[in-house]
């Protein structure tokens, strides 16, 4: 379980998280939402240690990430898994290589321990034909799975995703939104994804939280997001008609 309590972050004059408050939970795939810039990305950059908020908490599994001893948060950093944004794999490694690579970095596996856990890996998201193809060789869709492959690789018990969906067709989309879903339910880890795609909110959306303006304005799930009353979400939300006609 990871909870966040009272997050805000500052840059220059800008308060970009005002007072968030969230509680994710194992076996879940959370969602955060939201317009452009309301700080989605500020948010969870705080809770993996690239941001520190000038206010607030972040307890994973009630251990204080942000004034934890050493050894409490490099604990943390290695049960977490990113899935960035782009898939940021290394295009001079091989899709094997690539997935293997927080093992070379953070484990002292043997050569054949590695090799099977990443084959695993690659094997879980469909991909043991490419293992040794380049990311150059490869489609988006199967960029992203590479990126679900190394980022679990480590077996986390958190799961991060930054815009998972950006730049496929909606069909590879819900794909990549199914296989996120999956892994974390088979692997009962606390996923929190970040997305503006109604359709994963739809697919997905066990648990909703919409940021407006630096705050958290709503939470909920995707029964209860097409009948709020909060303006600002129904403005986000209706801004696609294929939803606006679903709610006729
Ligand atoms: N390092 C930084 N220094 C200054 N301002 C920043 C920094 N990082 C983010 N911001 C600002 O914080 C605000 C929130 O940014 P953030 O990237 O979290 O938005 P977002 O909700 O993820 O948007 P998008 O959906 O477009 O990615 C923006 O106005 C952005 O310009």
């Amino acid at each position: 379980m990871i909870q966040i309590k009272n997050i805000s972050k500052t840059f220059g004059d800008r308060k970009v998280l005002d007072d968030i408050s969230a509680t994710f939970k194992p076996g879940n795939t959370s969602l955060i939402i939201g317009g452009s810039g309301t700080g989605k990305s500020v948010l969870l950059k705080c809770m993996i240690g690239l941001v520190t908020p000038e206010q607030g908490e972040v307890l994973y599994d009630g251990r204080d990430f942000l004034k934890g001893d050493e050894e409490t948060v490099k604990a943390i950093r290695r049960e977490m898994g990113v899935l960035f944004q782009g898939s940021a794999l290394f295009d001079s490694k091989n899709v094997i290589d690539n997935v293997r690579f927080p093992l070379e970095m953070l484990t002292d596996m043997s050569e054949s321990e590695k090799e099977d856990r990443a084959q695993f890996c690659l094997q879980r998201v469909g991909l043991e034909q490419a293992a040794t193809r380049m990311p150059s060789e490869i489609s988006g869709g199967m960029k992203k799975r590479v990126g679900i492959a190394r980022a679990i690789v480590m077996n986390p018990k958190y799961l991060f995703c930054d815009e998972p969906n950006s730049g496929l067709d909606p069909l590879t989309s819900i794909k990549i939104d199914q296989l996120i879903k999956e892994i974390t339910d088979e692997f009962n880890i606390t996923t929190i994804v970040i997305t503006h795609d109604m359709n994963s909110m739809m697919e997905i959306g066990e648990q909703i939280s919409f940021l407006y303006q630096g705050h958290k304005i709503w939470e909920g799930d995707s029964n209860t997001i097409v009948n709020t009353n909060v303006a600002e979400l129904n403005e986000f939300i209706y801004a696609n008609k294929l939803l606006r006609d679903m709610s006729r």
